[in-house]
């Protein structure tokens, strides 16, 4: 009798990629499949190990000699920095700053180079070896999943014998932009205005695009890596988004008539949505905060806590709003779970995420920053009394349990994101 077919998983090596990844090769495996999830050294450890019926394997990702977590300092000095940076759009037009520019030494940007040109190479190497020898076991890989943020792993696939699905981590507005970016043809106003995206019906102005769009100062390894996304996108076998039809209709439908796209969203554990995996309950992360943060925080008005789940926390009754810096996946969290946001963003993806929550799917606010960029506590104030106590209240309410109802019948037996997976599996 022939075996189910056994799929490997691989991910860029950060929490917001890890999670939905893992979650997608846990659904997987629940109907059916064979899964194995390549975790590089950098994460292995952080990784809890009972992944239930995914098997998890180490590979060396070339950073032994480096201190653990390399990934998220690496990412975290290169926002740092581009907190500081000059501002020069992709397509070369301005984008007024009031921020003095900074000569830098040394530049963040430069290790998160040193640290991929690594990286790559030795995952290349261990993806191979891994492939190789499980090629004489009785059932051998078929697909390779890899995070779209490493087309190359598309190569790999592709030589092996291997099947390749690239695993978009970010929304599909998101990625549309990008691939705008990759195409050469997105044009930015000069004058801050509205920015021409023909497939979008919601306005954008520049600063609702990702930041890596109009912010490119220093992060140019960065940018590359999320332009690159798309550099052979189109020769792969399928193309996977983490996110849901209803959510993003408009281009979903459109991305849909250019290309072969899945969507297979929200990749959340089941028991915060449709509840038919068993045992599908932790994601994991350990939180950073800054050093002198807890003394700096007045004891008994709030709780901080290492870690948490966040899932486990948003979904508790009590939970009135959440405070976000909108990566994807809290988003899509925050969704499929009902609970208005009140909406942080940093940088990268999540300025765009920020405008869906407020002015799309109309279920949080935005706080606001000053002429500085820095979001003052008075805005703060202003922003959770707004989604806690305001006329506003109900209507954010209403417009997020919509979308925990949507999310939930998008993965329910016979929803969009569920007959994707079984198209997929089929076609494997
Ligand atoms: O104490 C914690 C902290 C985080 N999480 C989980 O960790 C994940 C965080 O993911 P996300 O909200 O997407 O944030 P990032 O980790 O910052 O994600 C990166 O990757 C995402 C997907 O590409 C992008 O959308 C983000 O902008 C980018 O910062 C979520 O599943 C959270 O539930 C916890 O469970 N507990």
């Amino acid at each position: 009798m022939a075996s189910n077919p056994h799929v490997l998983v691989i991910s860029f090596p950060v929490q917001g990629h890890i999670n939905p990844m893992l979650q997608f090769s846990k659904r997987l495996a629940s109907k059916g499949l064979m899964v194995t999830l390549v975790a590089t050294s950098t994460i292995s450890k952080s990784l809890i190990t009972d992944n239930g019926p995914v098997k998890v394997v180490s590979i060396s990702d070339g950073s032994e000699d480096s201190p653990k977590q390399q990934w998220d300092s690496s990412l975290n000095e290169s926002k740092e920095s581009s907190d500081n940076e000059s501002k020069e759009p992709l397509d070369g037009s301005k984008v007024e700053s009031n921020e003095p520019s900074k000569e830098l030494h040394g530049s963040p940007d430069d290790k998160a180079k040193d640290r991929w040109s690594r990286y790559q190479p030795a995952v290349s190497q261990g993806l191979i070896e891994l492939i190789e020898r499980n090629k004489d076991s009785c059932n051998p890989f078929k697909v390779l999943v890899y995070d779209s943020m490493m087309p190359w792993c598309l190569d790999i696939a592709h030589q092996q014998g291997l099947k390749g699905a690239s695993f978009f981590t970010q929304s599909c507005v998101v990625s549309l932009l990008y691939h705008h970016v990759y195409a050469g043809t997105m044009q930015l106003p000069n004058d801050g205005s509205i920015v021409s995206v023909p497939q979008l019906s919601v306005p954008l102005k520049v600063r609702d695009l990702p930041s890596f769009i109009y912010n490119t100062g220093t992060n140019p390894a960065i940018i590359k890596t999320v332009v690159d996304q798309f550099s052979n996108f189109k020769e792969a076998d399928w193309l996977l988004f983490n996110t849901f039809d209803k959510l993003e209709n408009e281009v979903v439908n459109w991305m849909r008539e250019q290309w072969s796209i899945k969507t297979i969203g929200p990749a959340i554990p089941s028991m915060y949505t449709d509840k038919r995996v068993s045992n599908d309950k932790e994601a994991s992360e350990e939180a950073k905060l800054p050093v002198d943060f807890m003394s700096k925080t007045p004891k008994g008005r709030c709780l901080i806590v290492n870690w948490c789940s966040q899932l486990q926390v948003l979904s508790h009754e009590a939970v009135g709003c959440f405070m976000s810096h909108c990566g994807w996946n809290s988003t899509l969290e925050a969704l499929s779970l009902g609970v208005p946001v009140v909406a942080m963003p940093q940088w990268t993806d999540q300025t765009t995420n920020a405008k869906f929550i407020v002015d799309v799917w109309q279920m949080g606010v935005r706080v606001k920053v000053n002429e500085k960029e820095v979001a003052t506590r008075e805005h703060i104030e202003a922003c959770l009394k707004e989604v806690m106590e305001g006329e506003k209240r109900n209507k954010l309410q209403i417009n997020a349990l919509k979308f925990k109802e949507f999310a939930k019948v998008a993965m329910d037996e016979g929803g969009s994101s569920d007959n994707n997976i079984s198209d997929f599996i089929s076609s494997i």
